[in-house]
């Protein structure tokens, strides 16, 4: 049977719609898979010129370049510039839009694009409050369209292969958790326009980091065959800031899942991160331990502890699960949407929008017990 093909079109023409784009291109059968394929029939921009460039630069790989591929099999054949996003939700040669632009803007480009009648994968953080997120949740609900954040880690083979170490059973119940995502950069030498620095578009280190250890606490602790609470809260919180900008420089944040354990996320800006202990989860009977990046790790150890007071390691066993050759790692959330539209699906059971709120809110939450500028921040909402 010949596969499902997906009809793209992409909003914005910065970094990451570059990168999905580029994943979209690659040959789907490099990453094992048969059953769905991409086309990019329409990309929107600003201004029609970075549309055009944007596309060109699709249309001229490097030698070598995995997604060359695309581009030879007919997967630009009808790709479209427009200089604005309406022409891309409009256009009638587009099936499902994905949403690259900063964080201020996905509620209102997700709304356009689902009234518009298209299916949306929306960046993360999925918008800047669980108000904006229940809009767009009710709005795609009520017309029948699949609506997905892109929590593109959660579709990685590692993913899947710790998930498959915690429905074994062999670790045990939950005790305790530990995620963090620090990077130094250098806010000093950014202009006030960073997407970083500045406030109006959610700037700050935990709208843009925070989905990352949020993620690890959803998989390996939330999805845990052993959790029973559907709504974990946000017991404490403290965030450093910028004082250049007044976003949080830093954000720490303790959540509690009632009866199970509690987790502490970390998302920093001025230190480097914890190389080989970026996702901690200690059980009962072991740990699992991840390694940095939590956006995109490719090694996670099982340490078994048969001796829970002196904390011992039996036998420590070492996993590695990278993400294909040639695909960078978006591929495979591509794939869940064009699986789950071909199956007449509005939501992803891997990445449920239920899930995305109580990230959203956890954020929520920090943001009003901190300091920072974007403290009481509105997205676009109502613009
Ligand atoms: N999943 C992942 O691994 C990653 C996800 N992200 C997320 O992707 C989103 C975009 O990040 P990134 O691509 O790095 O950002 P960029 O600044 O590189 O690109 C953003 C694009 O949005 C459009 N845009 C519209 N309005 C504005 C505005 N007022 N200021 C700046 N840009 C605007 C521009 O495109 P145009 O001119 O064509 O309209 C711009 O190129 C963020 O939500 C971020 O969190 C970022 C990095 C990695
Ligand atoms: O999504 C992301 O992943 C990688 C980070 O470096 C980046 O800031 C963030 O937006």
């Amino acid at each position: 049977m010949s596969p499902y093909t997906l009809q793209w079109g992409i909003i914005a023409t910065g970094n990451i719609s570059g990168q999905f784009a580029r994943d979209l291109l690659v040959d789907p059968s490099s990453r094992e898979v048969s059953d769905v394929t991409h086309q990019i029939t329409a990309v929107g921009s600003r201004s029609v010129e970075s549309a055009q460039r944007f596309i060109d630069g699709l249309k001229n790989p490097g030698e070598g370049d995995s997604w060359e591929w695309g581009s030879k099999n007919g997967k630009l054949d009808q790709v479209r510039a427009h200089g604005s996003y309406d022409g891309v939700y409009n256009d009638p040669n587009v099936d499902a839009i994905y949403v690259g632009t900063p964080h201020n803007l996905h509620y209102k480009n997700t709304k356009d694009a689902l009234l518009a009648g298209k299916h949306v994968l929306c960046e993360k953080p999925f918008t800047i409050d669980i108000d904006e997120l229940e809009d767009l949740v009710a709005i795609a609900r009520e017309k029948n369209l699949f609506l997905m954040e892109a929590v593109w880690t959660r579709f990685h083979p590692i993913a899947y292969a710790v998930e498959e170490v915690l429905k074994s059973g062999k670790l045990g119940k939950p005790k305790r958790f530990a995620a963090d995502f620090s990077m130094e950069y250098d806010l000093d030498s950014k202009p006030d326009s960073n997407q970083f620095v500045d406030p109006a578009l959610g700037g700050g280190s935990l709208l843009d980091m925070g989905p990352y250890p949020s993620v690890w606490a959803m998989l390996l602790v939330h999805r845990n065959p052993h959790n029973q609470d559907q709504n974990p809260k946000v017991v404490s919180s403290y965030q450093s800031i910028y004082p250049r900008s007044g976003v949080d420089l830093s954000s720490r944040w303790i959540v509690k899942w009632e009866g199970l354990c509690h987790g502490q996320l970390v998302t920093d800006l001025t230190n480097s991160g914890l190389r080989e202990n970026t996702a901690a989860l200690q059980c009962e009977e072991g740990d699992l331990i991840i390694e940095y990046p939590p956006q995109k790790p490719e090694t996670f150890h099982i340490m078994p502890r048969p001796d829970r007071y002196l904390a011992s390691v039996k036998e420590k066993t070492t996993h590695h699960h990278p993400v294909h050759q040639g695909n960078h790692g978006m591929s495979y959330e591509a794939d869940e949407v064009a699986r789950c539209i071909r199956d007449g699906k509005i939501e992803s059971d891997r990445m449920p929008l239920e899930e995305s709120k109580v990230v959203q809110r956890w954020f929520d939450s920090v943001r009003k017990n901190g300091i920072s500028s974007t403290k009481d921040m509105k997205g676009s909402a109502g613009q």
